[in-house]
């Protein structure tokens, strides 16, 4: 029985489900502390930085690998020197939990990318 969000996968999001209101996304954002609720609480996102392109362009690709196969996508806007993530189930125009375990995934594909355990940021 998986006990973090990083030990889950993303289950296939169908649509017809609410998204995650405020205050359960908060709860949940609390694995994932460096990400910003965003646009109402429909979207979260992260900042990274890096020392040059090509260490962003890694990582970018890093997380492309993660995200076809959990099946889930985030937004990547990335350039020389830095990364910024966005989350959100575009079917239902907001939050699920799948966006949280991609955030506290995508904090362990950086957190290795620095050299540093997973969990340490
Ligand atoms: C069929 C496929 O699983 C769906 O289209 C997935 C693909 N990846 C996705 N990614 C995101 N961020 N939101 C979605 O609604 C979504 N749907």
């Amino acid at each position: 029985m998986p006990t973090t969000l990083a030990e889950k996968t993303c289950t296939p999001c169908r649509g017809g489900v609410p998204p995650l209101d405020h205050a359960k996304a908060e709860a949940l954002l609390a694995e994932a502390p460096d990400w910003s609720l965003m646009d109402e609480a429909r979207r979260i996102e992260r900042g990274f930085r890096f020392g040059n392109f090509r260490e962003a362009a890694e990582f970018v690709r890093q997380i492309g690998e993660l995200a076809e196969a959990e099946g889930h996508h985030p937004d990547i806007a990335f350039g020389w020197g830095y990364a910024t993530v966005s989350l959100q189930t575009k079917k239902i125009r907001g939050l699920h939990e799948n966006d949280v375990i991609m955030a506290t995934k995508i904090d362990r594909i950086f957190s290795r990318s620095r050299g540093l355990p997973a969990g340490r940021m």
